[in-house]
């Protein structure tokens, strides 16, 4: 069972054309830590290491435990953050924007790290979102193969629909290490990211200040 606020998230996502490409699976997260167990395995001893080393014994287990309930835990709903909103009894009508929040993801192409920083920002209706809430839907879109332009959607419309407003704004700076420590090697360049709505995209004024 997944929560309302998670099934909410995960039908806006499917509607819009946001959600991640997923088949549908009856696999249980142990049955999937099992079989990514013995699979890697494979991958470990086709590439010559010897598994019956003590320090490589354990890589197959640790790999699989990594992807499930780890790195990609975020393809599973039922680790969807609980949400609290509260009544905009204050009738707060500015910006609240939290800076720095730290992101680490994984790139779907080549499945290493993207690492990081997130800028969401919203203009409350009538619900306020708990702060630490921004930061853990983040974490959960990250904790997911990714491409940067789709994790700052995702973490848009998420925010979105469960504050009932369109007036969000998510920007993500981030080095893909794709690009840094392999393929193309480029320590330096960093990417940018922006997805705006509502009013963040149609005022230039508050685009300027979510941006700034
Ligand atoms: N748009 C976008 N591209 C990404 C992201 N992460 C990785 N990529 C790119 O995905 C592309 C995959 O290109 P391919 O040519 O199929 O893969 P490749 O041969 O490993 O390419 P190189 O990285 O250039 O060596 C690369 O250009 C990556 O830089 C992302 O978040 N967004
Ligand atoms: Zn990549």
């Amino acid at each position: 069972m997944i929560s309302l606020e998670a099934a909410l998230v995960r039908d806006t996502l499917v509607a819009k054309g946001l959600e991640t490409p997923l088949l549908p699976s009856d696999m249980s997260a142990d049955e999937k830590y099992l079989r990514i167990k013995g699979l890697l395995t494979e991958v470990v001893s086709t590439l010559g290491l010897d598994l019956q080393d003590d320090s490589l014994a354990e890589t197959p287990h640790r790999i699989a435990k990594m992807y499930v309930h780890e790195i990609f835990s975020g393809l599973d709903y039922q680790n969807f953050p609980s949400i609290s909103l509260i009544e905009n009894k204050m009738a707060v009508d500015e910006m609240v924007k939290v800076s720095n929040i730290n992101l680490t993801s994984t790139c779907e192409h080549h499945f290493v790290t993207i690492d990081g920083l997130a800028k969401v920002a919203y203009i409350p209706k009538d619900k306020i979102l708990g702060l630490s809430k921004i930061n853990r839907i983040v974490r959960f879109f990250a904790q997911r193969p990714q491409v940067q332009e789709r994790l700052t959607q995702q973490i848009l419309i998420a925010i979105q629909a469960l504050t009932e407003t369109d007036n969000v704004a998510v920007s993500i700076e981030a080095t893909h290490y794709c690009v840094k420590s392999r393929g193309v090697m480029d320590v330096n360049s960093s990417t940018s990211t922006t997805a705006l709505g509502g009013i963040f995209k149609s005022n230039p004024q508050t685009r300027a200040e979510f941006l700034m």
